[in-house]
């Protein structure tokens, strides 16, 4: 699909999409103030696929069909695949400044193909060959898929089946001869308002005493019974204003997330890829989280090259570039920020074959990398915030600049240089603010999983034993091999 075409494909769902209280009809989706930056950023993966400047990194062949599709709906067929995806991803960020939302169902895809695989292996089931007429289905319609693991999860210190309401993590309520009833919610689904369907995985590992909760299946996001409820951002409102105050008024600011409310919902058995085995739950939890841990030294890389742009910019409007402190704040931002790329680069080039044929990341490196970024990121927008300047916090309003009445002033005293309007240098400040705000800094923080999820898998991979062998094999202590 070109762009256009997948804007055109939105309207024509059933969806049913809660906003502040008032449903947003399916039709208006793509042109609703609150919606449609995510749904131009979503658009441009699609449109850029028929760039033939970026055609190399947006599509690839398909190993089922060998047509040519749109890179987000492939499974990764080499250690290449795997790198094309980091550097499309940071090709991407640089375009839009901000998510583009189909890597969690890329990502998603590529958890359930290996495991669905293995789990036959073992089973004798036949998730696999399901999966696959999935896929190709995705393949061909280039379909956006939503990418559902997170569970609201209620009492965190509680496991699924100890919750006192069963709802709060996703659960099969029924099974019959046609397929099964799942009931439950998933939270934080980046792009779901905006994508066709939706694959829906468990959350964490589970145990036996947890098997309802063992569920993996596709569905459309308009399917009966399925409610999404739109979350807010930081400054919103402004979204029906000035494109000034808006800041990225093109592409909006992260991913456009929803809860979303799965109430008795049918799924036909032909897209259930996981129904009670639980010892496959972790496996598939894993490998997408590390999937989608990759991801983020490309796509926050190139988030962060347009906060590095925009502070240097208001640097130079500001009249203090020059200025050695500033220069090295700029290189310290562009350091942390080639660091959160090798991160990614390298868990895709250290990547390996599943038992499936696909290609999957090294697990450790995806996991480093994504935990810098709890960190660095927060770290980039301090220097942002430092270079910036206090007016990124107490800037007029675009209204307050156009006023006949205050205008003048506000045009005056917020001038910079000498050559650059007071409208350009308010617009680069308010990029700076929304990039570098509440609901982006949160984004780097939770997205792909809080800091603990990695350390708790990079402290296992790291194999610390080894590494305490080594060192007193050199200090001279007698250890066995
Ligand atoms: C912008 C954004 C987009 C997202 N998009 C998606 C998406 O598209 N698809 C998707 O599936 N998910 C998505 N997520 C969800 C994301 O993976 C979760 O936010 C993340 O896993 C953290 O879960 P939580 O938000 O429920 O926080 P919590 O789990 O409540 O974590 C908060 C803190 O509590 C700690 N904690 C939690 N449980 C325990 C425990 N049992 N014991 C000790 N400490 C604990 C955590 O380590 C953390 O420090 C998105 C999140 C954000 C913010």
């Amino acid at each position: 699909m070109t762009g256009q075409e997948y804007k055109d494909s939105l309207r024509k769902r059933n969806i049913i999409v809660y906003f502040k209280g008032k449903q947003i009809p399916a039709k208006e989706i793509p042109n609703n103030p609150y919606l449609r930056g995510h749904v131009n950023s979503a658009a441009l993966t699609y449109d850029l696929a028929f760039d033939p400047t970026c055609e190399e990194l947006m599509t690839a062949t398909s190993h089922l069909t060998g047509k040519k599709i749109n890179r987000f709906t492939h499974i990764h067929q080499s250690v290449d695949d795997l790198i094309k995806k980091v550097k499309m991803l940071r090709m991407i960020s640089l375009k839009t400044g901000t998510c583009y939302q189909r890597c969690v169902g890329f990502d998603a895809m590529n958890a359930t193909y290996g495991t669905t695989f293995e789990m036959d292996q073992k089973y004798g089931t036949h998730y696999h060959e399901r999966f696959k007429k999935f896929l190709e289905y995705i393949q061909n319609t280039d379909f956006m898929l939503a990418g559902a693991m997170t569970d609201p999860k209620g009492d965190r210190s509680k496991r699924p089946s100890q919750q006192s309401d069963p709802d709060l993590f996703v659960h099969v309520v029924e099974k019959n001869d046609k397929g099964i009833i799942i009931r439950g919610a998933k939270a934080h689904m980046t792009g779901m308002v905006n994508s066709h369907e939706m694959l829906i995985m468990p959350t964490m590992s589970l145990k036996p005493e947890d098997k309802d909760y063992a569920v993996c299946c596709a569905l459309p996001v308009d399917a009966p019974g399925v409610i999404h409820i739109f979350g807010r951002q930081s400054n919103d409102d402004r979204k029906l204003e000035g494109d000034i105050d808006q800041g990225n008024a093109k592409y909006g600011v992260v991913g456009g997330e929803c809860l979303t409310v799965l109430n008795n919902v049918f799924v036909p058995w032909e897209r259930v890829f996981m129904c009670g085995e639980t010892d496959f739950a972790g496996m598939l939890v894993t490998r997408f989280a590390s999937y989608h841990r990759q991801n983020y030294g490309g796509c926050k890389g190139g988030v962060s090259d347009i906060v590095i742009g925009a502070a240097a910019a208001i640097a130079d409007m500001n009249g203090y570039a020059k200025a050695n402190h500033i220069k090295s704040k700029i290189n310290e931002m562009i350091h942390l920020t080639e660091t959160l790329y090798a991160c990614s680069i390298a868990c895709s080039a250290e990547g390996v074959q599943l038992p499936s044929g696909q290609y999957f990341v090294n697990m450790l490196l995806a996991n480093v990398g994504k935990h810098n970024v709890t960190r660095y990121i927060y770290e980039i927008d301090r220097l942002a915030h430092d270079i910036a300047g206090g007016f990124i916090a107490t800037l007029p309003s675009q209204a307050d600049l156009e006023s006949p009445e205050v205008g003048k002033y506000v045009e005056k005293y917020f001038k910079g240089v000498d050559g650059v309007s007071t409208a350009d240098r308010m617009r680069v400040a308010r990029l700076i603010e929304v990039m570098t705000g509440g609901t982006a800094l949160a984004e780097s923080m939770h997205g792909a999983g809080s800091p603990q999820a990695q350390e708790v898998m990079y402290s296992k991979l790291a194999n610390l034993e080894a590494k305490k062998k080594a060192a007193l094999k050199i200090a001279g202590v007698k250890v066995e091999d």
